[in-house]
């Protein structure tokens, strides 16, 4: 794990989409397609919205999330929304879009259904994160229900999470499948996540889900 401190927010957002951008770039010239995942909640942002801008052949870039709560697309909560409204414009609308919610009461009943044209795109070229204070990735939640199975050695490529730390059932990208990607990036946040962030780095997945993807990763932090 390396460690990339910034001044403030907006400083690390430009900074991380000119990363993106030229690893995007670099990916492109060795491969016909590329699969950039990103994540979801407050913090990515920003970054959409100067990546999205950024002059590269998006018709050969996949796009998709690294967890999804289980709610319609247009609902506020969902992920695939943020994405769409700040990620999916401008340049960048011109990429295909992988993903992680179909309509469905439980995602059990289309989970295979989804994997099929996520794991076509795989591996993840480029793999971006984000943390919770409580040392979550993705939705990979310390003592979730599927913690386990999104965990282990062998686990599927799209696994159902219930959780108490959230409202809504998740579906959260494995373990195995965000290690296997050729770059991975994490951004946080502000003091707490910061000290989670040190705290996981001592602790077990099974505790510290975050733990599972840190080595090989580049956290990129603003207070
Ligand atoms: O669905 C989600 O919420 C994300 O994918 C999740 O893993 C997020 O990255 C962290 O919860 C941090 O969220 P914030 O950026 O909102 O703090």
């Amino acid at each position: 794990m390396k460690l990339l401190e910034y001044p403030d927010y907006e400083m690390l957002a430009i900074d991380v989409a000119n990363t993106l951008a030229g690893e995007l770039t670099a990916a492109l010239d060795r491969e016909g397609r590329v699969l950039l995942t990103v994540p979801g909640g407050k913090t990515p942002a920003p970054m959409f919205d100067v990546l999205c801008g950024v002059d590269l052949d998006w018709s050969r870039v996949d796009v998709m999330l690294s967890d999804e709560r289980w709610v319609p697309e247009v609902h506020v909560r969902s992920n695939t929304k943020l994405v769409r409204e700040r990620l999916l414009v401008g340049r960048a609308a011109k990429a295909r879009y992988l993903p992680l919610y179909a309509k469905a009461e439980e995602p059990e009943k289309v989970l295979a259904e989804l994997e099929v044209c996520i794991a076509e795109a795989l591996p993840i070229s480029i793999l971006v994160l984000g943390m919770g204070a409580d040392m979550h990735t993705a939705s990979l939640f310390p003592g979730a229900d599927g913690l386990d199975a999104a965990l282990a050695d062998d686990a599927p490529v799209l696994v159902p999470i219930r959780s108490s730390h959230v409202e809504d059932i998740r579906v959260s990208l494995s373990a195995r499948v965000m290690n296997g990607a050729i770059s991975k990036h994490l951004l946080i946040t502000g003091e707490a996540k910061r000290a989670a962030l040190d705290r996981a780095r001592g602790q077990g997945a099974e505790q510290a889900p975050v733990a599972a993807i840190l080595d090989d990763t580049m956290v990129h932090w603003a207070p």
